[in-house]
């Protein structure tokens, strides 16, 4: 089934463009790193499949078949709760606790009465640990956010999404903040969650390495057009200097060889 379907999606803020006429499907259970220097569109097009920006044309975004712009807000927030997203900078106030912002993960799943109880008493503590600890993080189970550094700020929302259990998860640079071990063990975490639990998986990562290494499919993308969408196998040294040169996208396009 699939996932993900972007169809000539295009995106402007203002009189910026931003993304020009992606296309790409993810089928589910895939699991997919963007790649592409800074600006090209990553954290956009992310927002654009969380359905938290829309494109400029309708009918762009099919998820799970479904267009979200057609469903009622009701429908739609149903559809949301089906995606987790994961920020490079969690929105952790400091004051919470991990735990409570580790449960937060399903807040979207549960009743007003029920999510109202857990925020004055946690009300699976047994659950919050267990995926704090798969991210080397169970001893800050009680800990305010505010306690924490950069690095462990992401991990606790890898576990918050992870918490959450959604079938599509949106990961937006999730290591940036992590030393090379930790950031490994972290994309190592993730995606092999991911694929114990038949989630689709797309990742931004600035580290190809880690891209690589660790997903099976790598879209690159530069001023906001997909420059290529291959096998990580497939991509070349080649193909990653026209990523990240000087050249304009238009000749790029033309030179690179079909995945
Ligand atoms: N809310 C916004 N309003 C106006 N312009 C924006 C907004 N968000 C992003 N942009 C612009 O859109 C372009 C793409 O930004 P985006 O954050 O999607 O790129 P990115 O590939 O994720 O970059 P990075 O790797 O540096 O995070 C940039 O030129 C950026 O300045």
């Amino acid at each position: 089934m699939i996932a993900v379907d972007l169809h000539q999606a295009s995106l402007r803020f203002g009189e910026l463009p931003v993304l020009a006429e992606i296309s790409l499907q993810v089928r589910a259970g895939e699991r997919v790193a963007v790649i592409g220097p800074s600006g090209a569109g990553k954290t956009s097009l992310l927002r654009l499949l969380a359905t938290e920006l829309r494109a400029d044309s309708p009918g762009a975004l099919r998820l799970w078949q479904q267009d979200p712009w057609l469903l009622s807000s009701r429908q739609r927030q149903r559809l949301r709760s089906r995606i987790g997203m994961i920020w490079q900078a969690p929105p952790l106030p400091d004051s919470q606790r991990v735990i409570t912002a580790v449960l937060a993960g399903r807040l979207g799943q549960w009743s007003l009465p029920k999510a109202l109880l857990s925020l004055l008493r946690p009300r699976d503590p047994a659950g919050a640990r267990a995926e704090l600890a798969r991210l080397s993080l169970a001893d800050k189970l009680y800990q305010p956010c505010g306690a924490l550094s950069g690095g462990q700020r992401q991990r606790v929302g890898i576990a918050r999404v992870l918490y959450q259990d959604p079938d599509l998860m949106l990961a937006d640079e999730p290591v940036s903040a992590l030393d090379p071990v930790l950031a490994e063990a972290s994309i190592l975490t993730l995606q092999q969650q991911a694929a114990a639990r038949g989630s689709t998986l797309i990742t931004n990562l600035h580290a190809v390495d880690l891209a690589l290494r660790h997903f099976p499919r790598i879209i690159g993308l530069r001023q906001g057009r997909i420059l290529f969408d291959c096998a990580a196998e497939a991509v070349t040294s080649a193909m990653l200097a026209e990523l990240y040169g000087n050249e304009s996208p238009g000749s790029l396009a033309e030179q690179m060889p079909p995945c």
